[in-house]
């Protein structure tokens, strides 16, 4: 890395992650700089939330660090204002109010609470504010995720999934949410299957596979290598022109036999 850039400020090092004889995480190594929106894509099990979990300090790493801002997370002083999460957007308690989960997460997590109903607003659940969250909808819920990661101004935000379940209103209102947060300066990660969405939401992608990084690079570039390397088979979502899709340049990469695990 280049000394005169700046620090990345989310970095993944030689990390991995055992569950008894399960390798969810093989020595992954990135950095996720600011300024960009990063996707994190791979298929189901392939270790995005396990990672995502290590940064967040909810899983100890076998070895390897996840550093967030310089530090392992349960070395950060207030959280909250350093890195903001959606894990599992559904994981609410169903008679609380989202105004109410909100104000009590702000108040665990030593923040004030004052813009929390601006929150609601900035991600369209005004109306919705005061009612149980067990009445709501999944879209409703992942906005309820994305105001929870937004709770303490963080300059990180590390999202699993957060598409899921949102109508194509809310994916074009996610798009420029997370445009806006990125122009900002903030580092964006965000993982999906959603590779449509991703291709116009991501300036970067990182692709992981049986727990190992198997691409990190900016999407153009990706693209771009993805047009040469991948030959015939790919053409599906192919342009006109030529370039072929990210769901073609990702099917090519996690069914190429060099990263089959044995
Ligand atoms: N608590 C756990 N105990 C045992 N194995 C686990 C645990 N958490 C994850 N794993 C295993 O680790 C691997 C990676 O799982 P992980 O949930 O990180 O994948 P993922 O890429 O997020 O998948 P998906 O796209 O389906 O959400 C899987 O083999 C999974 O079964």
């Amino acid at each position: 890395m280049r000394s005169d850039l700046p620090r990345p400020d989310l970095i993944f090092e030689t990390l991995t992650k055992r569950f008894g004889a399960t390798v969810a995480l093989d020595e992954v190594s990135f950095a996720v700089p600011p300024g960009a929106v990063t996707a994190l894509v791979g298929p189901n099990g392939s270790g995005k939330t396990t990672l995502m979990r290590v940064a967040l300090g909810l899983a100890r790493p076998t070895s390897g660090q996840a550093l967030v801002a310089g530090r392992p997370y349960r070395r950060l002083d207030a959280p909250l204002t350093r890195i903001g999460a959606m894990l599992n957007a559904s994981a609410v308690n169903p008679a609380l109010t989202g105004r109410t989960h909100l104000r009590w997460l702000a108040a665990a997590g030593g923040i004030d609470p004052a813009p929390v109903d601006a929150l609601l607003e900035q991600v369209g659940l005004g109306s919705a504010a005061r009612r149980r969250v067990g009445g709501w909808s999944l879209g409703m819920r992942q906005r309820l995720g994305v105001a929870v990661a937004l709770l303490g101004d963080p300059p990180i935000l590390m999202l699993d999934e957060p598409m899921n379940g949102l109508d194509p209103q809310g994916l074009v209102w996610f798009r420029g949410l997370v445009h806006r947060l990125r122009d900002e300066g903030r580092t964006v990660l965000v993982s999906s299957h959603l590779m449509g969405e991703l291709e116009g939401l991501a300036d970067r992608v990182v692709v992981i596979h049986h727990g190992r990084i198997a691409a990190d690079a900016d999407i153009d570039s990706l693209l771009a290598g993805g047009a040469r390397g991948a030959g015939s088979d790919l053409g599906s979502g192919s342009d006109p022109g030529g370039r072929p899709s990210l769901e073609d340049v990702y099917l090519s990469l996690v069914t190429s036999s060099a990263l089959a695990r044995p």
